[in-house]
């Protein structure tokens, strides 16, 4: 770079900073108008010194709603959690400007709750969004399961799981079953026309002791159980908190299936109590070569408690683990920065995530598909094109 360059590039940068600064401006200002206008002329983050400064937080404090949506929409609701480590949904609750609160939430904008910094909330009101909420509450509400088994509704008719997810959980089983060689062996993500799990190589070995023990949180409509038993696994212990869902366990015979176990109740208390994933005679703690997690009625922060204290206790050196990926699944923004999340947090606990991505435009097709999928259901909680599923392994 000669003086010439270094000198047009601080220009380019100092214009840069001025655009930016207008849109600061503009944003306090709450002119609409001209937010929008700097934004298309490439305003962006703004800097001051070296620090960030997240304009989805100063709108979101300022309770400006139609400047938080363009933000949204534009890509700039960047830095959602400050250097305080306060969020943007944070700063519209603390301001009660209780719309854009809602619209954050409703976008997928969870992020406070990461760091449990709204803890409160949920005592508060119940927003939760279908996908989430209190645990509790939703453990003592009745469930309903639809007569072609496709849907499983809550109370209030949010979809606790739906069929639509099959062949995402038969992808998760073939992961966790099969290990590593699925992920070389499938040359497209693709889910196949036929939508059956490839066939099981009789000669495939699974590990060195050719045992397979796979632990399942949260059963749902049994999804991935059912594909999981397709692999034959050694051990197979389910763990499941719905009274509703335990009972239909029993009347489907699931208790009776080869190497299954199931424990009724919430994880975060059966795995506290390392005496009930003991086999009888056992002494020490069984480790798992997979770890499947899907529940409802949680949050980020239950992921991250579960990641923290279990996957690290039960996973094997070289097992797999898994989770439904449906962080902030309704906005592909808020996505993206949870997958990101979610991969610095595991981390710092030695694990590595691989996303596969598996497009779904199989499976929703067109809107008039998309309304049948979701007909009697309160709202979708799915909105995007991609499904990252992610494998995540201790790094060696
Ligand atoms: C989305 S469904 C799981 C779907 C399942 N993966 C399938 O393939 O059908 C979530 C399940 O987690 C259960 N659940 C919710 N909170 C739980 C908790 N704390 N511990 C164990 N299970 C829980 C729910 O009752 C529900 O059956």
């Amino acid at each position: 770079m000669d003086a010439e360059d270094i000198e047009n590039s601080d220009e380019e940068k100092k214009k840069q900073q001025e655009l930016n600064l207008k849109l600061l401006q503009a944003i306090k200002n709450e002119d609409t108008i001209l937010v929008n206008q700097l934004i298309q002329e490439g305003a962006d983050i703004w800097y001051r010194g070296d620090q960030e400064i997240s304009l989805l937080h100063i709108a979101s404090e300022i309770g400006n709603l139609d400047i938080v949506k363009l933000l949204l929409k534009n890509g700039l609701a960047w830095n959602i959690i400050d250097l305080n480590e306060v969020t943007a949904g944070e700063y519209a609750k603390r301001n009660n400007h209780e719309e854009v609160y809602d619209y954050l939430l409703e976008e997928g904008c969870r992020a406070e709750l990461i760091l449990g910094l709204l803890e409160e909330r949920n005592n508060d009101d119940d927003n939760d969004g279908g996908g989430g909420g209190d645990d509790d509450d939703f453990l003592s509400r009745p469930l309903k399961y639809s007569e072609d088994g496709k849907k499983l509704l809550d109370s209030e008719n949010n979809g606790v799981m739906m069929g639509w997810e099959q062949l995402l959980m038969e992808k998760h089983a073939e992961i966790l079953c099969l290990r590593e060689n699925i992920i070389e062996n499938n040359e497209t993500n693709e889910i196949n026309e036929t939508n059956e799990i490839n066939e099981i190589n009789e000669t495939n070995e699974i590990n060195e002791t050719n045992e397979l023990n796979i632990l399942n949180i949260g059963f749902g409509l049994g999804l991935i159980d059912s594909a999981i038993q397709k692999y034959k696994p050694t051990l197979h212990t389910i763990i499941e908190a719905h009274p509703d869902v335990y009972k239909f366990m029993i009347e489907q015979g699931w208790d009776k299936k080869p190497g299954v176990k199931i424990i009724f109740g919430k994880w975060q208390e059966v795995l506290n109590n390392d005496n009930q994933l003991l086999e009888e005679g056992e002494v020490e703690q069984l480790l798992y070569d997979g770890i499947f997690f899907d529940t409802f009625g949680e949050y980020y922060k239950d992921l991250k408690e579960f990641n923290d204290e279990v996957v690290i206790n039960y996973l094997k050196p070289n097992g797999i683990y898994s989770f439904f990926n449906g962080l902030g699944a309704t906005n592909s923004f808020f996505h993206d920065v949870y997958c990101k999340i979610v991969e610095m947090h595991l981390a710092e606990l030695g694990l590595e995530i691989n996303f596969i991505e598996i497009p779904l435009d199989k499976i929703f097709g067109d809107e008039k598909e998309c309304e049948k999928i979701w007909e009697g259901v309160k709202r979708r909680y799915w909105n995007l094109n991609v499904y990252r599923l992610p494998i995540c392994k201790f790094m060696i």
